[in-house]
């Protein structure tokens, strides 16, 4: 980087650190959760749900600043331009901003255990946020031994959906909890795809990622079958009446799915070409889970 580049960080950079995309992330299983309550209750509180979406948002801001935060400190970020704290140098700085985010984040979980005088809700974020925590922070550091893609699956999927349900009708459903694996699945997805351009940055820090441990081409060809999971998943869930058939409009995400697929295959041993492929992964996600949300509410 130049001396131009270090002291005014071009936009690219900031954007690259801040990743807008990334974000359907966070929305996606409050979106799910309060679709199917409001399929089985005709419950929605507007209220509940715009607070948590706001307070997912800052929670995975939290999730992804601390990340910068704790890498800094394995160098496993030496070349990550766009790291928080490569960008600053100013490791404090980044460390408290993050927090503020959980903070904030946490109140508006409490808001609503406040509103529904019930402290389930919280009680769930929080486990994600231990989860989330354990994935990159001193000592657990589980990312590093390729536990992350479990982490990321039930943090993202069972625990958050039905988490997002209860805010809406303080009960359970078994419906949320089965369809949470569709959001669970397509969200780690895009874990598992960030890690095709890391390999050699991961392997000298010793991060033992799921594509170090199978290497770029057998990865290449894991993802097309969890990629292609999510589909016969939401067919099966139709054919034994779990979700209704509208939810099939989650395979107009499809293209998405074979573009990731294809990009991967071509390129997973091209660190510069591949690197891009999570936020096709994150295309893939938004539009299976928006669609298949959207069609528990046809
Ligand atoms: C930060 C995450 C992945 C990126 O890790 P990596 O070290 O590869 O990053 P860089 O390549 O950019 O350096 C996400 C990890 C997800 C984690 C396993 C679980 C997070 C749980 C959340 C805190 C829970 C949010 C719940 C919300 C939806 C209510
Ligand atoms: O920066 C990344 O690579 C990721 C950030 C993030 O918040 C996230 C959340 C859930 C699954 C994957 C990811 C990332 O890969």
């Amino acid at each position: 980087m130049t001396t131009k580049q270090i002291l005014y960080p071009s936009t690219k950079l900031w954007m690259a650190a801040i990743k807008p995309p990334m974000y359907s992330v966070a929305i996606m299983p409050i979106w799910v959760g309060t679709a199917v309550a409001f399929a089985e209750t005709k419950v929605f509180n507007g209220a509940v749900f715009s607070t948590f979406v706001i307070a997912a948002i800052l929670i995975l801001a939290w999730e992804n600043i601390s990340n910068d935060v704790f890498d800094s400190e394995t160098g496993i970020d030496q070349n990550k331009h766009h790291s928080l704290v490569n960008l600053t140098s100013n490791k404090p700085l980044v460390f408290w901003i993050g927090n503020l985010c959980l903070g904030l984040g946490l109140l508006g979980i409490l808001a609503i255990a406040f509103w529904q005088q019930d402290l389930t809700v919280i009680a769930i974020i929080l486990l994600c946020c231990v989860l989330g925590y354990m994935y990159q922070g001193p000592p657990f550091r589980l990312g590093y031994q390729g536990l992350g893609e479990i982490l990321c699956f039930f943090a993202f999927g069972p625990l958050a959906v039905e988490a997002a349900y209860y805010s809406q009708t303080q009960t359970w459903s078994m419906t949320s909890l089965a369809v949470s694996v569709i959001v669970g699945i397509a969200t780690t997805l895009i874990l598992f795809c960030s890690h095709f351009h890391q390999v050699k940055d991961d392997i000298a820090a010793g991060k033992r990622s799921p594509i170090v441990r199978l290497g770029t081409q057998k990865g290449a060809q894991v993802l097309v079958w969890f990629t292609a999971s999510i589909y016969p998943l939401t067919l099966l869930f139709v054919l034994l009446g779990i979700s209704p058939g509208w939810t099939l409009l989650s395979w107009v995400s499809l293209p998405f799915a074979v573009k990731l697929c294809r990009h991967v295959q071509e390129n997973h041993n091209q660190p510069d070409k591949v690197s891009n492929c999570k936020f096709i992964a994150v295309a893939v996600h938004f539009w299976a889970c928006l669609l298949f949300g959207l069609g528990f509410i046809l």
